[in-house]
């Protein structure tokens, strides 16, 4: 590794060092940076990167084909369409006559390593006919038409694709695949399963579709990856209030995107391989880059070297790795000094796994841990690095870095952080998405077309995390809990797990050492779980019917939570507040159920499964995301819901309602004995 002034170690194209040059002798009195995106030093304008355009023509390799996307998907005439079906979650298909506004339950994102799937389940209790709020979409013949947004829930679970039989499984319990949209469905009126088609993006979408077909009876049909993964992006980013943020040594800061500067930006998808996109804007793209060094790297090296079973297994592993002992550091070469003429410290790394040439040492004399580290930030460093270089290439603004390697791993994500931070002298910033993972599974959700989702407001997209999450995540296997009662004594496992699960991951002490970076895993915060392959995504519920108010100055930028749980001492308070109060609360919400052995049952499992919510978030509290108090009492409503209190204070409320009319007549009387006054 080496310093941006000095002569890099890598042996980069001249036509990089002048480019950058360029751009900075020409730019050097424009702006330079802003907090919340990655600026290319001497970019003047988002929406319009002039500048560059002569470089980018120049240099984008011949290869890279410009995609674009709109309108050019068949539409959907839905308008005799007869779904049928009633309950949410069994039986999901749904009956919407004259009507073109379904959601479509599934989308799966079958990579190389992981298959992602992301799924709709509608509120209970809304009623087919309600009149929701309607998104007006311009269709592919130039006519426009009206979708109605339905109220719902969007689902995110992982698994691994060389368990793809417990992926099947879980759509046939839940009955997914029985709720599909199927355009050949609604075009030629034909009825049976058999039509059934599901949307599936990745390269499993190939070469599973025969399985698919024979285990489930539905065709997949297939959505290009590339424009999957950008429309994913691009939802997120609009969609979502606080998706991205930045990670510097350990500290987290989300980052507020305005919808209107968005364009352009690097997406660097980090699946088992790497794809670099410049995302121009929606369905513009193009793919300029790309890296084979990616998470299946990382997964397959390291289980060759350590014999781990898993990645999760693999980058826990690394939490307690010294990468010095394996590494070889400007220091080993240059006898423990640094050389300072190149802006090189005597920690810095000079080359990866250099050590085990001069050693004497075999495999079995390595640390597995160590060697876990090495790995984890030769490539998490490398895939910082080519990043940083395509931005500058295109004279980007932002860097978004997406996909299953990154995990929500501090120490993965502080690496990419400083390499980009590293090789732009602090010009350039990398951002990270919550949802990380299932891009390319939303972008193939919403190219079922009509589902309106990218219209969707902040406001109307609200991320709950009920008792499962961020413990259920990616843990969601063979059939759904059904009952009550099931959902209990698996809080009970849970719970126990949970214990060890949101115990402080030991740490190595601090180390970082300037230039070059730190030398073990520093980083507090998102740090790794035991169980590692747990989300930290919620559910999205989508609520069409809110309304912004309409005094609201600038609705986009609008925040609700008056108090930020950022602030460590506000934190603590109310986290003290809250579990203080917590057996008084279960007291009321069994109380409200009439005190019954089962309401006591549910109360316990509430108790222990909030108390757990409490502590994880007081280990990572940007756990689930930029975090308020009003989020913290929206958790333990949900909490509460989850085990069917349905409003803890209902006791309360009757009493006092009982106590009220008891009075009432008194008090009317005693209103009419008053003399008018006038
Ligand atoms: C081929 C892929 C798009 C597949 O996506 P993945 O399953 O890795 O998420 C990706 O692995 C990739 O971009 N590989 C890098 C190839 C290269 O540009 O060198």
């Amino acid at each position: 590794m080496a310093g941006l002034t000095g002569h890099p170690v890598l042996e980069i194209g001249d036509k990089f060092e002048e480019l950058q040059n360029n751009i900075i002798n020409n730019n050097k009195n424009k702006e330079v940076i802003d907090k919340a995106r990655l600026v290319v030093k001497g970019e003047e304008n988002s929406n319009n990167n002039n500048n560059n355009q002569g470089g980018e023509r120049d240099m984008a390799p011949p290869t890279s084909n410009s995609l674009h996307r709109s309108g050019s998907r068949p539409q959907l005439d839905l308008s005799k369409a007869a779904i049928q079906g009633n309950s949410e979650e069994r039986d999901p298909t749904i009956l919407l006559p004259n009507q073109s506004d379904d959601i479509s339950h599934f989308a799966l994102d079958i990579g190389g390593s992981l298959i992602k799937l992301v799924y709709f389940s509608r509120h209970e209790g809304q009623s087919i006919d309600d009149k929701r709020k309607k998104t007006v979409k311009e269709i592919s013949n130039g006519s426009r038409r009206s979708y109605p947004i339905l109220g719902g829930r969007l689902h995110f679970v992982k698994f691994e694709t060389s368990k793809l039989n417990e992926c099947l499984d879980f759509i046939s319990s839940k009955q997914l695949h029985n709720g599909r949209i199927d355009s050949h469905y609604w075009n030629s009126e034909a009825t049976n399963k058999e039509n059934a088609v599901i949307k599936a993006t990745g390269g499993g979408a190939y070469k599973f579709a025969d399985l698919f077909k024979e285990r489930l009876g539905v065709s997949i049909d297939k959505e290009d990856e590339m424009d999957c993964l950008v429309a994913g992006a691009n939802f997120l980013l609009k969609a979502i209030r606080h998706e991205a943020f930045t990670h510097m040594e350990g500290h987290k800061e989300f980052v507020q995107i305005d919808h209107n500067d968005l364009f352009p930006y690097l997406l660097v998808n980090v699946g088992s391989g790497v794809s670099m996109i410049k995302v121009d804007g929606d369905g513009k793209f193009q793919r300029v880059s790309g890296t084979n060094v990616g998470g299946g790297t990382y997964w397959g090296l390291g289980r060759l070297l350590t014999k781990c079973n898993s990645f999760d297994e693999l980058l826990e592993l690394s939490q307690r790795g010294d990468n010095r002992t394996i590494d070889m550091l400007v220091g080993d070469i240059y006898g423990g000094m640094d050389y300072s003429k190149i802006g090189l410290s005597a920690s810095t790394i000079a080359s990866s796994f250099g050590k085990a040439i001069s050693d004497k040492k075999e495999l079995e004399d390595h640390r597995p841990e160590d060697i876990s580290l090495s790995l984890l930030r030769m490539i998490s460093y490398n895939i910082g690095q080519i990043s940083y270089l395509n931005a500058l290439r295109f004279g980007l603004k932002r860097i978004f870095f997406g996909g299953f390697f990154i995990r929500g791993h501090a120490y993965t994500m502080d690496t990419i952080s400083f390499a980009v931070h590293f090789w732009s002298q602090g010009q350039a910033q990398a951002m990270f998405l919550r949802h990380e993972g299932f891009l390319g599974a939303l972008g193939a959700f919403m190219s079922y077309e009509k589902l309106g989702l990218d219209d969707l407001m902040v406001h109307q997209l609200v991320e709950r995390f009920p008792m499962g999450a961020p413990y259920t995540g990616g843990k969601i296997h063979g059939p759904p809990l059904g009952n009550l009662n099931e959902k209990i004594s698996w809080m009970e496992k849970f719970v126990l797990k949970g214990t060890e699960i949101t115990a402080p991951v030991p740490m190595a002490p601090p180390g970082t050492t300037g230039l070059g970076g730190f030398e073990v895993p520093s980083s507090k915060g998102g740090t790794l779980r035991s169980d590692a392959s747990a989300l930290n995504v919620g559910v999205l519920h989508l609520v069409p019917t809110l309304e912004v108010f309409p005094l609201l100055a600038n609705p986009k930028m609008y925040e609700p939570n008056t108090i930020d749980l950022s602030d460590h001492c506000e934190l603590e308070y109310w986290f003290t507040v809250l579990s203080e109060h917590l057996p008084d609360l279960v007291d009321k919400a069994v109380a409200s159920e009439g005190g019954t052995g089962d309401a006591k049952r549910r109360g316990d499992a509430f108790a222990r499964a909030f108390s757990a919510h409490l502590a994880r978030l007081m280990e990572e509290p940007a756990a689930y995301g930029k975090l308020g108090l009003a989020n913290l009492l929206e958790l333990r409503e949900e909490c509460l819901r989850e085990f069917q209190f349905l409003d803890a204070y209902r006791s309360i409320k009757q009493r006092e309602n009982e106590v009220s009319l008891a009075v009432l007549p008194d008090l009317l009387m005693e209103l009419d004995r008053m003399d008018e006054v006038w």
